[in-house]
């Protein structure tokens, strides 16, 4: 299978460098339309897309991003693995802002979204014990190195509502009991949709602030991680253009993110509603044969 990177552009994020035959395209799904259209070419030989998650001049809040929209039209398209970039606060003082953290654990305290292609009609439980690519998140790794970026190799990322930052109480939870490194607001259900679409995700996380937690900083506000976020997002496009050459156009992934709904599905094929059924073309025909 030719291989295709998708990468979901956050905040700060509204573009990538160098693309070949580039063009913006509209991609409609039965999920709605995405957060905008998507930007596709090549790079290095390998096809790649880019999408920003919050649209470009930034229209949708954390809550209102069309998440399962987004999700399906890259897998429509023909992305297989999908590179979240994302501004996020730290809560550990040796992860300083203007450095990177590949995200590899969440916790989702978020409840005001869709968060599943599947529900009443075609019922499935997808594995989300280890929810990032180990395979994508590797050469992010590398790639984010060659680059010369400070990057951290893993990390739990707590995705709270918004579009409120947190109190101190909550920074002080997430960070003392919880054990939780970082937090912004869009990475869930980003990654549980991308695993329901056997899509590969990594997620990059890009400290701007210390949120409200450090009595050295003040309170986390927008225009401190604006400034922040200028810097980010050069640093991004930057590691984001190594990634063909580290990824290779078609080498397969050898985790499982592929085959997430091998043995997921439980409701009983006659029971199915086949108007689900049909929304889950892009995302599942592979397990329902469409
Ligand atoms: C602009 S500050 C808060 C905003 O930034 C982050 O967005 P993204 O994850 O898309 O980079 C954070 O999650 C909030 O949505
Ligand atoms: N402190 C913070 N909390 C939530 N989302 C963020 N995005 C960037 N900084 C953040």
């Amino acid at each position: 299978m030719e291989r295709m990177i998708a990468v979901i552009g956050g905040s700060g994020v509204y573009d990538i460098d160098g693309l070949e035959d580039a063009r913006w395209q509209a991609v409609e799904t039965p999920w709605g339309t995405p957060s905008d259209e998507i930007l596709t070419g090549t790079l290095d030989g390998m096809k790649m897309a880019f999408l920003p998650r919050h649209g470009r001049g930034h229209v949708h809040s954390p809550t209102s991003v069309p998440y399962r929209a987004n999700i399906d039209a890259l897998k429509r398209i023909g992305a297989t693995d999908v590179v979240s970039v994302s501004a996020c606060g730290s809560f550990r003082e040796d992860f300083a802002p203007g450095e990177f953290v590949v995200v590899d654990q969440f916790i989702d305290r978020t409840f005001a979204r869709e968060k599943s292609f599947f529900g009443e009609g075609c019922v499935a439980h997808v594995s989300m014990a280890h929810p990032t690519c180990a395979r994508l998140s590797a050469a992010c790794l590398q790639a984010a190195r060659d680059e010369g970026i400070t990057v951290h190799d893993g990390g739990t990322y707590l995705a709270m509502e918004g579009p409120q930052f947190s109190t101190l109480a909550e920074s002080k939870l997430y960070r003392e009991n919880w054990g939780c490194d970082v937090i912004g607001m869009t990475n869930m259900p980003e990654a549980k949709l991308a695993r329901e679409a056997e899509l590969c995700y990594a997620s990059i996380a890009m400290v701007t602030d210390y949120d409200c937690w450090h009595p050295d900083h003040d309170a986390v506000e927008v225009a401190d991680i604006v400034k922040t976020l200028i810097g980010n997002a050069e640093k991004a496009r930057g590691m984001v253009s190594r990634l063909p050459r580290l990824l290779g156009a078609h080498k397969p992934c050898d985790k499982g993110c592929e085959a997430a709904l091998e043995h997921a599905l439980i409701t009983a094929p006659e029971k199915r509603d086949p108007a689900l059924i049909a929304r889950l073309d892009a995302v599942a025909g592979r397990v329902l044969g469409r």
